[in-house]
């Protein structure tokens, strides 16, 4: 990165667009099907507006949150994408080390190019999370938990959204079927092989039950969008739910994740943390989400982004400017703390002419010319 190095988190996908395989961009920037529910993630946070709080005094800003026993400094969490040496060659171990760095917490992904021991080991006093597929195979399963147990693992993310993967349509027509020779996903070596990660549709909250008894690690759901589950979720003994449509890659036409939280959050009631993730790109997003009863958020692509474009550096700088635009947001909105928002903050706002904000389809795609008002 030099002087005129990515100012913001748009700029940093731009940035890293440049530097991509263009299929390897694909692969990250994705959604499934026609890619609606892509666009409405972000689409759905321009729609919310702040109502800022005046004359309310307060130099000191609290931006810090506890979740499942973790301390993060910033209510924002990197969410689980798998991959990251295809965007840089340390891959997750320099994701780790730039969340260590902004003092939050990471989820690693099960299908992370790093081995969980490796992230654990490269980026001493990082606070992970393990990102799981329950796997058919039980017994391959707990070998896993007890990996992710022993790297130091705080918590278990089930992610239930993905009985089979979406349909995307950009990996089917670059043809990225698979990683490149040299990459593989670590966390499923076993035995001298390296098992495929399998999507299962048989998966059941029988499985949540059998995943409790099997680890004393807080469980958390990843991918819950009806009130419904999130209730059964509370039944089954989970710790926390993320709200989550999975970035759009999974099942297309499902609500943008900013517009499903309020009933999910009212659903749990405040029984455990509720996390949100998806279309997350500025300060005052963030901010949005806390109001309508998140506890935190999670970040995929952003970070994703900053890793090509500047490797641990890159996805450090990503994190910092989150936290500086939510500082910043937070002492616009007249709040000292993250707990002094709610829901008499946000309002729904239509999206009338002048505020939609489109992607430029044009090839050029220098810092800050991927994105446009109009
Ligand atoms: C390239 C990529 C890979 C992902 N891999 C995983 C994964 O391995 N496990 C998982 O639970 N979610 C995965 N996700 C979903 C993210 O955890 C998260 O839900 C999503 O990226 C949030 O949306 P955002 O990218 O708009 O922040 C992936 C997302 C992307 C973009
Ligand atoms: C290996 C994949 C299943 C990772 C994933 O969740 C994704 O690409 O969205």
């Amino acid at each position: 990165m030099d002087t005129l190095a990515p100012g913001t988190l748009r700029e940093f996908e731009a940035a890293a667009r440049a530097r991509l395989d263009p299929a390897h961009y694909d692969y990250f920037a994705g959604g499934a099907g026609d890619e609606v529910t892509l666009r409405a993630n972000e689409a759905a946070f321009e729609r919310l507006t702040l109502l800022p709080r005046v004359l309310r005094g307060g130099a000191k800003l609290r931006t810090g949150v506890t979740l499942l026993g973790c301390r993060a400094a910033v209510p924002v969490l990197v969410a689980p994408t798998a991959f990251h040496r295809l965007a840089d060659p340390e891959g997750e171990r320099a994701t780790a080390r730039a969340a260590a760095a902004a003092e939050t917490i990471m989820i690693v992904s099960m299908a992370a190019t790093v081995a969980v021991e490796d992230v654990a080991a490269a980026a001493p006093g990082a606070r992970l999370w393990f990102q799981l597929y329950l796997q058919p195979d039980m017994a391959f399963t707990e070998r896993l938990v007890r990996r992710a147990e022993a790297a130091g693992c705080a918590a278990l993310v089930v992610t239930v959204d993905s009985p089979v993967l979406g349909l995307r349509d950009r990996d089917r027509r670059n043809g990225f079927l698979d990683l490149p020779p040299g990459l593989y996903c670590e966390n499923m070596r076993d035995g001298g092989r390296v098992r495929p990660v399998v999507l299962s549709p048989e998966i059941t909250w029988e499985h949540i039950g059998l995943l409790r008894e099997m680890t004393a690690l807080p469980i958390a759901l990843k991918g819950v969008l009806h009130p419904a589950d999130a209730r059964l979720a509370l039944d089954h003994g989970v710790a926390a739910l993320l709200v989550s449509n999975h970035g759009g890659r999974q099942l297309d036409a499902v609500p943008a994740a900013v517009d499903a939280l309020p009933e999910i959050a009212a659903a749990v009631g405040g029984a455990v943390p509720v996390l949100l993730d998806g279309g997350v790109r500025r300060g005052t997003d963030v901010l949005k989400a806390l109001a309508l009863g998140a506890d935190a958020v999670a970040v995929g692509r952003p970070v994703v982004w900053g890793l090509a474009a500047g490797g641990e550096r890159g996805a450090a700088r990503v994190l910092g400017l989150l936290r500086e635009e939510i500082e910043h947001a937070l002492t616009l909105c007249g709040c000292t703390s993250i707990h002094d928002l709610g829901p008499d903050m946000v309002r729904v706002h239509g999206a009338g002419p002048g505020t939609a904000r489109v992607r430029d389809p044009g090839p050029d795609g220098g810092p800050g010319a991927a994105w446009r008002s109009r």
